[in-house]
């Protein structure tokens, strides 16, 4: 059905009211007395009060990064064996489904901003394993803006608004990225046609780092893990964009659910990019260097499973806002990124979902590890507290049977690397040279100037000479439409 006949749905499906009004507490509300308060005590109507007091506590801190987003349920299956690669328990066996949540989602908007914004997007996946939730934590761009989480707090904050104007500010974009110049590579793809899927169920995720894995002898592997839509990678133009944009800022959202509330269920292929140690002694560039793209001609995807969303949220808070994906929710065999972006990640996500959903985010029923059984010494906090471990000991070790860590029979630990500064301006250089035709080197270069000719002047001269310096035609072509026949509108 489409997303506007909703509640014609529940009605059908629950045919008459499902019950008798009650308070929070559970008493019953007497139709007048406490549905009409004019010459009755206020205080003493617990249906006007309860009303008054959950609405200004009803709000919970949106994500700082990704607030706007949509998302689904379904499962993953396996289709290829690839525990020669890595053995965890989720891969083991052709046919094998897991239940997934996935979320999609822009980086920079509000919690209402429009879906066709230009913009990188986010894919995550949970994974709900019998070894405990696995979420791969991706992008739609296949590498990030750059390695060193240095950066982190102060790139989200020039994609936010200026604190004084309260307005996106692209002298602080630019300002950052020129300053950075290996961003300038992620925000090239997102300023081409590829900068705005035509839907989610047309986007591709990469969690983009190299993840350190283990096969079914315990020897170690790296793997990049992609996620390719089976419908096909599809994008939008600005004109449409923008056009969309004023009709339906919600689109994306809405054509999520009107397909999978139709039956259309989207799917994906999981594949992994995989490469022994060895290969990675060999390669010419640093594979663990998030900022690039492993090359699918060296090292080719090899196909896993299918990723297939048919169920959408019954309750999008409860489900979708209240989903705490965390990309160190790792389960065995599966150790992670090595390198220092995954390390800071592994603190920042639990942190943001600490403060945002509390303490006990994990008892949360959306991110509660469902094929698990979940024992562990943590006890009290703020709700979710479910069952807060019963009668058990609070303290380990104890000699009065609270659970016991298991003892491995090969340890897995970490692979250590060393890691030096990004270097990607061959990347752009081929994109701007191989991957685009004329006509999108072109939108590339329009979309550019649409934010360059808002900002300082001396900002629009360094990006004239680090284009420049990564491929003369671009950096000519933008020099002359800031410099040709215009007049910049901001000069410093
Ligand atoms: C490879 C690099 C990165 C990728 C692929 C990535 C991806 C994502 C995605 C998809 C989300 C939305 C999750 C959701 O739907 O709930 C997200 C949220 C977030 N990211 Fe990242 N991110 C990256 C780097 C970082 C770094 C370096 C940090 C900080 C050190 C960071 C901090 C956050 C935070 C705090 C959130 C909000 C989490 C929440 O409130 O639940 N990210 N990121």
């Amino acid at each position: 059905y489409e997303p506007d006949q909703q509640l014609l749905f529940y009605s059908n499906y629950t045919k008459c009211p499902i019950g008798i009004l009650t308070t929070t507490f559970g008493a019953p509300i007497e139709i007048t007395d406490a549905t009409v308060t004019l010459n009755r005590s206020l205080m003493r109507n617990p249906f006007v009060i309860e009303g008054l007091q959950h609405l200004v506590r009803q709000n919970i801190p949106e994500r700082v990064v990704h607030a706007k987003g949509a998302g689904g349920f379904g499962y993953f299956e396996v289709t290829n064996d690839i525990t020669h690669i890595c053995n965890a328990h989720l891969f083991r066996g052709v046919g094998k489904r897991t239940p997934i949540a996935i979320r999609f989602s822009l980086v920079a908007p509000e919690r209402g901003g429009t879906d066709t914004t230009r913009d990188v997007r986010g894919f995550g996946v949970k994974f709900y394993t019998r070894q405990g939730n696995l979420d791969l934590v991706g992008l739609n761009t296949e590498a990030f803006a750059f390695r060193d989480p240095v950066n982190f707090s102060s790139f989200v904050r020039t994609l936010k608004r200026n604190p004084s104007t309260n307005l996106r500010d692209f002298n602080m974009l630019w300002d950052f990225a020129l300053s950075r110049p290996e961003t300038l590579f992620i925000l090239a793809i997102v300023f081409s046609d590829h900068g705005i899927p035509a839907s989610y169920r047309n986007m591709p995720g990469f969690p983009i780092h190299t993840y350190d894995v283990r096969n079914k002898r315990n020897l170690t592997n790296f793997v990049r893990f992609l996620i390719t839509p089976d419908a096909g990678t599809k994008n939008l133009l600005n004109e449409e964009a923008m056009k969309i944009a004023g009709q339906d800022p919600d689109y994306h959202t809405r054509d999520l659910y009107r397909a999978i509330s139709n039956g259309e269920y989207p799917t994906w292929t999981l594949s992994v990019q995989a490469l022994t140690p060895e290969d990675v002694k060999k390669a010419d560039f640093d594979v663990f260097d998030v900022a690039r793209i492993l090359p699918h001609d060296k090292y080719p995807p090899i196909p896993v499973g299918k990723l297939c969303l048919n169920k959408n949220p019954i309750n999008f808070f409860a489900e979708i806002e209240q989903l705490a994906l965390c990309p160190s929710n790792l389960v065995p065999y599966i150790l992670g990124g090595v390198d220092k972006m995954f390390e800071s990640r592994i603190f920042s996500y639990r942190d943001a979902q600490l403060y945002r959903l509390g303490a006990n985010f994990n008892r949360i029923p959306v991110n509660y590890p469902i094929q698990t059984k979940v024992h562990t010494y943590t006890r009290d906090g703020v709700a979710p507290v479910n069952e807060n471990g019963r009668d058990g000991p609070v303290y380990y070790p104890n000699s009065f049977n609270g659970p016991q860590p298991y003892r491995a029979k090969n340890r897995q630990e970490i692979t250590q690397i060393y890691e030096g500064p990004s270097y990607n301006f061959d990347q752009l250089r081929d994109f701007y040279e191989n991957q685009l035709s004329a006509e999108q080197r072109t939108r590339l270069i329009e979309n550019f100037l649409g934010t360059l000719r808002r900002v300082a002047r001396f900002l629009q001269e360094k990006a004239v000479k680090v284009f420049k310096s990564i491929h003369p035609d671009l950096g000519e072509r933008i020099e002359r439409g800031l410099f040709g026949n215009r007049k910049n509108t901001c000069n410093k």
